[in-house]
This record gives structure tokens, C-alpha cells and sequence, in this order.
């Protein structure tokens, strides 16, 4: 039998020496307990053997610390505090005995093996799964990890089953919150989930769309407003509503909820003199959103420059945003000029739009990004639009004094508005210059601005005539000569000659601008109405989904109110106790809803049909006369009523609801 010292698991951790419990086999086992005194401290007790050279061992070891501890051992030393902590290789050498140089290195106990590998060798370190728990992430779903790594890829279309997941298209896409929208019910939208705003791209139809329908036949999606423009007008709304919650900004006269427009740290004072701001706003009177454009550091001197806005209100016309007010104000802690006028959610300035910083070539060599080409129609159009503001601006003797693409304002497509009229009107008030030539400027800054976005430099000023050599040959002469024609400068008392006829015409004029661009305005009209014609064919659709909400409104009015028996006006024992209930007159309308809404398979599985939804809600509006069995609930009778009863007992149950609604 091997002679063993007590066990090394319990008894020998340092500074814990109970002795072995009575009872068990303690032959040849001999005590650890045995201090540096050289004698076991439970001697009495302790069921151990005590090994005699091991007592004399101890004994040994005791003289040695003795020796070791005494008077003449040299005494601690700090390392001196010029150091700073910071031992130098000779403060090192005085500290550490140069034996330390040859101690052995320390290694990690799970580094050391039991062979006679060299310390010096790094050895792997060994990693043990036992010895660590597994990093499992939050809300980590393992079952899904199994269908994934088991299964399969994610496929879009799939709408089978994974793992026993019931739903594991949804859950594998990120983007399917709603999972009955994988399984055909897709015009339902978000069910069963809430979300603070609309998740735009989840409207879409999923799926391929169906390409064989016959004319006649339609999609859920064909009923409602076509989704680009239903999209379009949820994010203006987003947008328009959106506020910062912890706004520093403070409310201005009436308006309120400021939230900054500008995201650009580079403010370009030239334009304007001093450094802007723009802010959408709520205005408190009338609820409708503003934007506020602020001159900071601007100081009034003379009352009469901000009545110049006056005029500015009176301009109504689709290329100028429309101006409201203007006043000074110091609630920014300065003397600050504010200008209010419409605001136009989700619009960019021609800047933003057209002067996006060009994507640097990824590898050396590799061809630079090249800017985007504006179509040559999308610049007739800005020129069109801006004449046609021109026109009402200088027939109210105004000039529009700053078209540059920082200040015209893209509403939406290829829609634009000039946005900073008025401004310099105000600013420059005391060194207002002749009218006739802050007009003739509009027509230079026009055609500069023209030129810039065709060739895509934003100072083309710099060097007209390099920048129309630049010009892309995409475009056509006609629209090189209007440029001409525009940024050619007025000689005083000269007139220049008219871009149509090429003889010299009166004047530098917008009446003498607009014929020469009269094909431009004829496509642009065109477009207009054209664009105008599925507006108003979008609207038609909405037009029915309203119908249909009023309806709908009608029939959950109505619903199941037999708290109401007998209690509305005219109701008298005999006929109207029961009206409401489940026997009563009343009670085919809680069937057709039934009907309409709660339909199920002959499994018993609920069907979710728009179809027949619209279908039965378009024939009760219109009171037809076919005729529809509705079952009751328990199966056991069938009532069949013509839609046109339906619609009267509708109505007249509404009437009631209304009168009794009016009595109290
Ligand atoms: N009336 C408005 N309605 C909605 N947004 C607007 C309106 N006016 C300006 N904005 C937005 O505010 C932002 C800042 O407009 P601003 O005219 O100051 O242009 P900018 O590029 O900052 O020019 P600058 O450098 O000269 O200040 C733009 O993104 C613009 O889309």
C-alpha cells in the first residue's frame, strides 16, 4: 500500500488543518498537521500517524526561519522616491539578487506538463469546454440556430415549416414582422405588432406578382393608393410631425416644437451676409408646420426694410415658396432676422440633390465615380418653373435676387420652388439697387445656375466660357444658347438680341424669355396634366377605401348594443325590446357581419379574404337586390336577406344610435 499524507483536496488548503473525521482508514497515513514547532496541534485527537523524521524535519525547518528571522537581517528598503517608482536597471541590480537571474521562469500551471518539455517552449495552452461557461447571447433562440444551421437557407418565398417553428420564414427574416404577411394575407398590414412609425419597405406586395390576371381581374393592391406615392406621403407626414424631445431650441412668438433643418457644419455666409438657420416649426395658431429661416447676428436699423416682406406675402405662385412672415427676435441670446414661410417635408436644396461629393475610386487606377448626368428634360423643367416664378415675381416689381442650387428647393420630383426670396430685400434694404438690374441678375443667376448643374461645378462663375466648352454634348445646342442667352450681360442701354428671333428686342425681359421657351412650357404642361390625371386616378381608389371605412364604421356602430333595448326613442315594448338582442330585428346585421368578417373554411379555418370583404361591403352600399344567407352561429337556422334590407336595417339602426346619441 503507497503511504499517503492526508488528503491534499480538503485538509491541506493553507491555513485550514482540520483533522480526518473519526471512522475512516487512517493505516499509514501519517499527519500533515505537524507546524513549524515541530509537533501536531491536535495531537490528542488527531487519528493520524506522526512520522518521526518528519517531526524532526519540521523541527529543522523551524531552526532554519529561526536563524533566518532575527536581529541582523538586513533591514527593508524602499526604492528611493527620485525614481519615482520607476526602477532604473541599477536600482534593479541592488534590489534583486543576481541569483533571480537564473530562477525559473514562471509558467501558468495549465502550461506545465508533466514531460520533461523546457520552460522556455511555449506550449499551446490547453482549452478545456468544461472549465468555462458557454457564451450564450440574450434572447438567443436555439431552436431557430438549429433550423438555420440545419436547414437551409432563408428563402423569401418559402412559407414552409422549419424545426416545428410555426412561423420560421417570419422569424428568419428580419424583415417579416408580420408573419401572416409571408402566408398570403399581405394587405393586413403589421396585425400584430406595434411600431412607432411605419416600416415603409413591409407595404410592398411580397412576393412575384401575379402577371396572367384576365382585365377584369385585380390584386389586393389595385384597390388602394399605388404604394411609391402612399410611401411618399407617409414619410412627409413622418417628417413633418417628427420632433427632438430634448430640444434646447426655444419657442418662437407662436411657434414652437423647433426642430433644426440644417445639417451641414459648413455655413456659406456669402450668400445671405450673415450665418442662417433653418427650423421647422409648429405655429400655435393655426397648428400648420413652418419653416423659419433665421439671420444670425442680423440687426434691424430701419423699420422700414422688414415691411418689404409685405409684398413678398402676396407672391403666389408654384415656383417660390410661399413667404408668411417676418420679425426680429432675441430668444437665441442674439439680435436674430426670422423669415417665415411654407415648409415642404423631405425637400433638399438643388445643392443637396445635384452636388453630392463624388465616390473616391476604390483602388489606385481604378476610374473615378462620375457625377450623376441630369437629364436635359429635368433642366427644362427647372427653367420653365423658375420663369414661370419669374414671371409673377417682376409683374409684382419684385426681384427674386438669389438663385443659386443652395436656394431652390427640390419639393419633390423634378419639382422645385425658389426659397430664399425676400431675404435680401430685408438685409440689403439700406443699399437697394435699381430694380430693372436686381431683375436682369435673376436672369444671370438662372442661367449660371443652369450651367453648374450641367456641368456639375458648383463655381462655374469662375470661368463661364471653360464651363460652356464643358458642357456635355448629351445636351442640345438650344439649351447652350438659352444659357447664352441668360447669362449674357445687359450693356446699359443697349438690348440684347432675342434668342428666337435673333434680332435685337427691346429689352432683357422675361416677356421677351418666355416665347422663346414656349415648347418647353407646352411638354411641361403636358407632363403636368398628365401627372395631374393619376393623381386624380389615385385619389378615385381612396375615394372607395373611404366609402368603405364609413361603412365600416356603421356596421361596428351598430354592432351588438343590446345594452340599447328599449331605450331608444320610440321603442316600445312590443317592438323594440328586442331589437338589439340575439332574437331580435336587428340581429341579421350581427349575422352579416358574421358573414363578412368571420367566414371559415369547411375545416373550420378562419379565411381572411379581401375580396369578399369589398365585395359584400360594395353590394350593402349599394343596396343591391341578390340575396345572401346568413347562418347563425349555432348552425340550426338560416336567414336570407337582400343586401338592400340589409342596407335599410343598417341605416335605420344608425339613425337611432344618432337620435339616442343626441337625446342625452
Ligand atoms: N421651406 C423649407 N421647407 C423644408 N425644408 C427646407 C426649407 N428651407 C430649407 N429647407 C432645408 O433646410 C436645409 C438648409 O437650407 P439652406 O437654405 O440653409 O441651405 P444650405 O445648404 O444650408 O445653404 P447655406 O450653406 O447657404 O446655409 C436644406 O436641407 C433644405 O432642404
Amino acid at each position: 500500500m503507497a503511504t499517503t499524507y492526508g488528503s491534499a483536496s480538503g485538509d491541506s488548503r493553507r491555513g485550514v488543518s482540520s483533522p480526518r473525521p473519526k471512522g475512516r482508514e487512517t493505516k499509514n497515513v501519517f499527519c500533515r498537521n505537524v507546524t513549524i514547532y515541530g509537533h501536531c496541534r491536535f495531537k490528542d485527537t488527531c487519528p493520524y500517524e506522526h512520522d518521526a523524521s518528519k517531526l524532526k524535519n519540521a523541527s529543522t525547518q523551524n531552526e532554519n526561519i529561526k536563524k533566518r528571522f532575527n536581529v541582523d537581517s538586513p533591514a527593508f528598503t524602499p526604492l528611493q522616491p527620485a525614481t519615482n517608482g520607476a526602477t532604473t536597471s541599477a536600482a534593479r541590480g541592488a534590489a534583486i539578487s543576481p541569483k533571480a537571474a537564473g530562477a525559473a521562469i514562471f509558467t501558468p500551471k495549465a502550461q506545465r506538463s508533466n514531460n520533461s518539455t523546457p520552460l522556455h517552449v511555449k506550449e499551446p495552452i490547453e482549452w478545456l469546454p468544461q472549465d468555462y461557461s458557454e457564451f450564450v447571447p440574450q434572447n438567443f433562440d436555439a431552436q431557430l440556430a438549429d433550423a438555420a444551421a440545419t436547414s437551409q437557407l432563408y428563402d423569401p418565398f418559402s412559407t414552409s415549416t422549419v424545426s416545428g417553428s410555426t412561423h420560421p420564414s417570419a422569424a428568419l427574416n428580419p424583415y417579416a414582422q408580420d408573419a401572416s404577411a409571408l402566408t398570403g394575407a399581405a394587405f393586413y398590414q403589421n396585425s400584430n405588432t406595434f411600431q412607432t412609425s411605419p416600416a415603409h419597405h413591409l407595404y410592398w406586395p411580397i412576393g412575384p406578382q401575379p402577371s396572367n390576371l384576365l382585365a377584369y381581374q385585380r390584386t389586393a393592391h389595385d384597390f388602394f393608393i399605388p404604394e411609391n406615392l402612399r410611401e411618399e406621403l407617409h414619410r412627409k407626414s413622418e417628417i413633418s410631425r417628427q420632433v427632438l424631445p430634448n430640444s434646447s431650441l426655444p419657442p418662437l412668438e407662436q411657434y414652437h416644437s423647433l426642430v433644426c433643418l440644417d445639417t451641414t457644419q459648413q455655413k456659406n455666409q456669402a450668400l445671405l451676409g450673415y450665418q442662417s438657420w433653418v427650423y421647422k416649426a409648429v405655429s400655435s395658431k393655426d397648428g400648420n408646420t413652418y419653416a423659419l429661416r433665421r439671420l444670425e447676428g442680423f440687426r434691424l436699423t430701419n423699420e422700414n426694410a422688414i415691411r418689404t416682406v409685405q409684398s413678398w406675402k402676396r407672391v403666389y405662385n408654384g415656383g417660390v415658396v410661399t413667404i408668411h412672415d417676418a420679425f426680429t427676435t432675441r430668444v437665441f441670446g442674439d439680435s436674430s432676422l426670422i423669415i417665415v414661410t411654407d415648409y415642404h417635408p423631405c425637400s433638399k436644396s438643388l445643392a443637396e440633390e445635384h452636388f453630392r461629393p463624388t465616390a473616391m475610386p476604390r483602388y489606385p487606377g481604378a476610374r473615378p465615380v462620375t457625377a450623376v448626368h441630369i437629364q436635359e428634360q429635368a433642366l427644362w423643367g427647372y427653367i420653365v418653373q423658375i420663369a414661370s416664378a419669374l414671371k409673377t415675381i417682376h409683374g409684382m416689381n419684385l426681384a427674386a435676387r438669389l438663385i443659386t442650387p443652395s436656394k431652390v428647393l427640390l419639393t419633390s420630383k423634378n419639382r422645385v420652388r425658389l426659397n430664399a426670396c425676400a431675404i435680401l430685400d430685408v438685409v440689403h434694404y439700406d443699399n437697394a439697387r435699381p430694380l430693372a438690374e436686381l431683375q436682369a441678375d435673376d436672369f444671370m443667376q438662372l442661367g449660371r445656375m443652369i450651367l453648374s448643374l450641367a456641368t456639375n461645378n458648383p463655381n462655374v462663375q469662375l470661368n463661364m466660357q471653360k464651363s460652356f466648352d464643358q458642357m456635355p454634348r448629351t445636351y442640345s445646342p438650344r439649351l447652350k444658347d438659352c444659357i447664352l442667352w441668360l447669362v449674357a450681360p445687359v450693356p446699359a442701354n443697349t438690348t440684347p438680341a432675342s434668342p428666337t428671333t435673333g434680332v435685337a428686342s427691346p429689352q432683357k425681359d422675361i416677356d421677351t424669355f418666355l416665347p422663346y421657351i414656349t415648347d418647353q412650357l407646352t411638354t411641361m404642361l403636358d407632363n403636368t396634366i398628365h401627372a395631374e390625371d393619376t393623381l386624380t386616378n389615385a385619389l378615385a381608389r381612396e375615394l372607395e377605401s373611404s366609402r368603405l371605412v364609413r361603412l365600416l364604421v356603421k356596421l361596428n356602430f351598430i354592432n351588438e348594443r343590446p345594452e340599447l333595448d328599449g331605450s331608444l326613442p320610440g321603442a316600445s315594448a312590443s317592438t323594440a325590446a328586442n331589437a338589439w338582442s340575439e332574437t331580435g330585428e336587428r340581429y341579421y346585421l350581427k349575422l352579416f357581419r358574421d358573414y363578412v368578417f368571420h367566414q371559415v373554411d369547411a375545416q373550420g379555418h378562419p379565411v381572411t379574404d379581401l375580396a369578399h370583404v369589398l365585395n359584400c361591403l360594395n353590394k350593402l352600399d349599394a343596396g343591391s337586390e341578390e340575396r345572401v344567407n346568413l347562418i347563425t352561429r349555432d348552425e340550426q337556422s338560416v336567414l336570407v336577406v337582400t343586401y338592400r334590407e340589409l342596407k335599410r336595417g343598417m341605416d335605420s339602426a344608425f339613425q337611432d344610435l344618432v337620435k339616442a346619441g343626441n337625446r342625452r
